[in-house]
């Protein structure tokens, strides 16, 4: 810095050094600035030596410049990091408190022989909490607490807010800088609470002597919020004299308004209350002048200081001024001069018409908004700097927007920035949302830690798996409790020595038999997963399954293969306990189905299936620092995916389609429920399309939004230039590299956040699924029909034919009608499809076993759809999808045409106690799913096959190929 070479030696010729002269005014000049060189190269020990410097003051701004525009830190973040990743507030923090621990004890020495009236550094609390007193007050303290030095002033703002935080503080004995502070009546209120905290404190048995506090009133802005005020005064005067009067206060109104509160000062540090206190050793609040550097070019660099020099004040003056004054700096005791004047200067403003009242009012404001721009600038460059160090430890994002979609994002995340709704995310203000009740569910945002505490109770549980030997652990569960699970199943391989993961997400009576021949009853765990517990489909097959247990090794004995996860006082925690189960698992009630993951849901079928849950948890823990409150929307990786996303869903970009490489290949299920049960709905939405091969980037309408994600080894040369291809036709993409499968907790809270986010753009609440449960209720309605009467309420079809029957309301059939269907099936399917029109999507909805083979089926056929008719496609499984996408079929956007697919099971399945069977369940499913996807008006039409299933899907097929022709 050049200021520092000026810094000369003290010799004879010096000896007059006006900065260090200041002392004999009565005045401490303190210095506005600190960086980690100038204090380790010994320039911060050179001014207290020369220049008698006494004291340094640190803020945002100060901090965002040393560490934010430097790369001075780099070396430092480096070696914290290598002591572990950490979140980027605490980095800054770690940093700052380092700096701050220096700077106190060059000036230690200072202090010491000021027997501690003097030689002070300050620390300023986050500028986040300017407006709330309790996180004030608690910042200050573990600040206070962790740079643990008795020279450190906390500097807190004197906003209404801050003011309460001052007088507890100083109570506690912490010594206070109070900054941000303009107007004398503030002043005035900020010295009560000084010595109000005092008195407290001297009450409590504290001794006064150890509490120091400045009040740091704040010049040069003052003026040029005044002058600016004048100038459009001196334009606007007509007359040349008033002209000359306006002209006459442009530079003199902040220090009237300094010099009128030091005489504020005099007053409150004199009297009898305050002489009682003086004499139990009190030290007064200083008045210390700040924002002391000449904005304005036309003043005297050094007027700040010259202006004000008077008795037991302070100036904290940055590094230029100090330069300037030690070069030419005059003194003379100015700060009680012409007091008149200075009354007659905000008298003259007065009445001119400009309120210093409300200059004063906005400049906190401003002040509160300039030092969080800056604290979000200086995050911003941390958390850059920690994802380089991070390296490949944190899975890439990249994101390729459109120029349209571009704009959008950084003009929202602009808006997110300002509005600190980063911040409001994690501190659950569900003002983010829609002010209903999202507060209730966001327990996700801190689970993750939350579990590592426990890490240890689920490494004991998975050693006692292990013991067991079982050769097979089943998940009964869906959506939330099902998808996560079968993520974790698929990607990774099996763990020696643990049982091999299944999820049964299923009420199709083949699927059922087809797991239960894949495992060995007798040595398999089962995982009833339900956060509700009043689930159809778990409940009845956990019934199922325990039948079985019980028959192959003894009723007695069955429940001790089972475990349960549930929240607590559901009616399945009720039930394992009555059943013996082996342990019950509780979820936490704040976190839904769907973002339940990195809760018990995901975690429990993880241990059992051996995987390192902790690796899990720190992964995860990886993204959620990166992802953190404090971390600015625009290098916020999922805040960026979820106004990307959201933003682009609004403009019409709906259709998320996610393309997971092989490696993680079932990562799309997830997701896919995730975007579309939290976003779908209020008739707005997306519409996540999982598992359609990428294409030729002619076969995409401009409703698309890419998601690419692949682990880093997964090399794929056409895949990426058919990537590239869809960017260059102007397609949005987002390309997500995971180092490896064990780094998947990060994508599951990038995308939860992303959700959460995108929820927030489109205006919808993120965390209920509305239509999810009145497919329940229409569900329910028609089994307890059944219940009643040994069947389900009749249903006519539109036709009947060999082979297939077509079922829709009366609405839809009379569309499909005059659109030309008449006997033939082809004849529905190619009215039904030819009204989706560009921007719709069309979905297969099948109530069949969830298999290879039938994947295959409905694979083909969409694709058929895809490239024929250009629309986004999605193939989903009933009833699985119900608690997935089916909330966005029925309550998002109404773009979707919907193709039913029912089958007769050639073999039913009981369920133990209950009249109904799967085979009746899954009817009922499919029936209340299509109910309400008709009430909705939404295009639908339920193809039911008779006979052989093999041979009806593939006469289905060869129809929808014909319907395409
Ligand atoms: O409040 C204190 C000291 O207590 C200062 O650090 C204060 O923040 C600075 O003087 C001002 O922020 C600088 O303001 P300005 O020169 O940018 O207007
Ligand atoms: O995604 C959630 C599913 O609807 C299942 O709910 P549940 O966990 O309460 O059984």
């Amino acid at each position: 810095m050049e200021f520092l070479q000026t810094a000369r030696p003290r010799t004879e010729k010096n000896v007059m050094n006006p900065v260090r002269e200041l002392q004999n005014h009565g005045q401490a000049i303190w210095l506005d600035f600190l960086a980690r060189g100038f204090i380790t190269k010994g320039d911060l020990k050179t001014l207290v030596d020369n220049d008698g410097l006494r004291g340094v003051t640190s803020n945002p701004s100060i901090f965002e410049k040393a560490i934010g525009s430097s790369d001075e830190y780099d070396s430092a973040i480096v070696s914290l990091m290598k002591k572990g990743d950490r979140s980027v507030a605490d980095l800054y923090e770690q940093l700052a408190i380092e700096d701050i621990q220096h700077a106190a004890d060059v000036l230690r020495p200072a202090y010491d022989r000021l027997d501690g009236a003097d030689g002070f550094v300050s620390l300023e609390v986050s500028p986040y909490l300017a407006n709330d007193t309790e996180g004030t007050i608690a910042e200050a303290r573990r600040l206070w607490k962790s740079v643990n030095r008795k020279n450190l002033m906390i500097k807190v703002p004197a906003t209404p807010n801050g003011l309460p935080a001052i007088q507890q503080l100083i109570s506690e004995g912490i010594s206070v800088n109070i900054t941000l502070l303009f107007s004398q009546k503030v002043y005035v209120e900020v010295a009560e609470a000084y010595l109000a905290g005092l008195q407290n404190y001297i009450r409590n048995g504290g001794d006064p002597a150890h509490v120091a506090s400045v009040a740091s009133f704040f010049v040069s802005r003052i003026d040029s919020a005044a002058d600016k005020q004048l100038d459009e005064k001196i334009a606007q005067a007509n007359d040349p004299a008033e002209k000359a009067r306006l002209a006459a206060l442009k530079g003199k109104v902040a220090i009237a308004n300094a010099k009128l509160a030091y005489q504020e000062y005099k007053q409150l540090f004199a009297g009898e209350d305050w002489q009682k206190l003086e004499a139990e050793g009190a030290r007064p609040q200083r008045l210390l002048w700040a924002s002391t550097g000449t904005k304005n070019k036309d003043y005297r660099d050094v007027l700040y200081i010259e202006e004000l020099i008077g008795p037991d004040t302070v100036n904290t003056v940055p590094p230029a001024t100090l330069d300037g004054f030690r070069d030419h700096g005059e003194l003379r005791d100015s700060l009680e001069e012409n007091l008149d004047d200075a009354r007659q200067v905000l008298a003259a403003l007065a009445d001119a018409g400009i309120s210093l009242d409300a200059i004063t009012r906005d400049l906190v404001t401003e002040g509160v908004k300039l030092f969080e721009d800056a604290a979000d600038k200086l995050l911003g460059a941390v958390a850059r700097k920690r994802e380089k160090i991070l390296g490949s430890a944190i899975d890439r994002q990249t994101l390729s927007l459109d120029p349209s979609t571009a704009k959008s994002v950084e003009a929202k995340a602009d808006d997110w920035r300002a509005a600190g709704a980063v911040r409001k995310l994690w501190q659950k203000d569900k003002s983010v949302w829609t002010n209903t009740d999202e507060d209730k569910w966001l327990g996700w945002l801190t689970s993750p830690a939350a579990e590592l505490d426990r890490a240890a109770d689920y490494e004991d549980y998975a050693w006692r798996v292990k013991k067991q030997k079982f050769t097979d652990a089943v998940v009964l569960g869906m959506g939330g409790s099902s998808l996560g699970p079968e993520v974790l199943a698929k990607t990774f391989p099996k763990a020696a020595g643990f049982p091999k993961l299944h999820v049964l997400d299923s009420t199709d009576p083949a699927e059922i038999r087809s797991l239960e021949a894949a495992i060995d009853i007798a040595r398999t765990v089962f995982i009833v997963s339900s956060k509700s517990g009043g689930t159809t489909e778990p409940n009845a097959l956990k019934d199922y399954f325990h039948a079985r247990v019980a028959k192959a090794i003894g009723a007695d004995k069955a429940g001790h293969r089972f475990i349960a996860i549930t929240d607590p006082g559901s009616s399945l925690d009720a039930e394992a306990a009555r059943l013996g189960y082996a342990r019950t698992f509780h979820g936490d009630p704040e976190i839904g189905g769907r973002y339940s993951i990195l809760s018990p849901f995901g975690l429990v079928p993880a241990a059992t299936a051996g995987i390192d849950v902790t690796g899990l948890l720190e992964g995860a823990l990886v993204m959620v620092r990166s992802c953190g409150a404090q971390v600015p929307p625009h290098d916020n990786p999922g805040v960026q995916l979820g106004l990307a996303m959201g933003l682009a869903g609004r403009e019409g970009r709906d259709k998320v389609t996610i393309l997971a490489s092989p490696k993680i290949a079932d990562f799309g299920a997830w997701a896919e429920q995730l975007i579309a049960e939290s976003t779908g709905k209020e008739g707005k939405g997306l519409i996540p399309v999982d598992g359609e091969p990428l294409g030729d980037a002619s076969l995409y309408g401009d409703d698309r939004f890419f998601i690419d994600i692949r682990t880093a080894d997964e090399e794929d040369a056409a895949h990426d230039e058919k990537l590239r291809a869809l960017e260059n036709a102007g397609h949005p993409v987002v390309r997500i590299v995971m180092n490896s499968i064990e780094q998947i907790g990060q994508e599951f809270f990038r995308f939860e956040i992303a959700a959460a986010v995108a929820g927030a753009v489109l205006g919808i609440n993120p965390f209920d699924q509305p239509d999810v449960e009145a497919a329940k209720i229409r569900t329910r309605e028609l089994t307890s029909a059944f219940e009643k009467t040994g069947r389900l309420p009749d249903e006519e079809p539109a036709i009947s034919a060999n082979g297939f029957d077509i079922y829709t309301d009366a609405e839809n059939a009379r569309a499909l009608r005059e659109k030309g269907a008449d006997g033939e099936l082809s004849s529905w399917l190619k009215a039904h499809l030819s009204r989706a029109e560009p921007g719709d999507y069309v979905a297969l909805l099948a109530y069949v076993a969830r298999n290879e083979d039938h994947i295959g089926e409905l694979q083909r056929m969409r694709l058929a759809v895809r490239d024929r008719k250009k629309v986004a496609t999605c193939a989903e499984f009933g009833p699985r999808f119900l608690h997935s996408t089916g909330q966005a079929y029925k309550g998002g956007p109404d773009s979707g045409v919907f193709l039913q697919i029912t089958a007769d099971d050639p073999r039913d399945l009981k369920i133990p106690g209950r009249k109904m069977s799967f085979s009746i369940i899954k009817a009922a499913q499919a029936r209340g799913d299509f109910d309400v996807l008709t009430r909705r008006g939404r295009r639908a039409l339920r193809v039911h096959l008779k006979g052989n299933l093999k041979s009806g899907l593939s006469r289905l097929d060869d129809a929808i190929s014909r319907a395409l022709m």
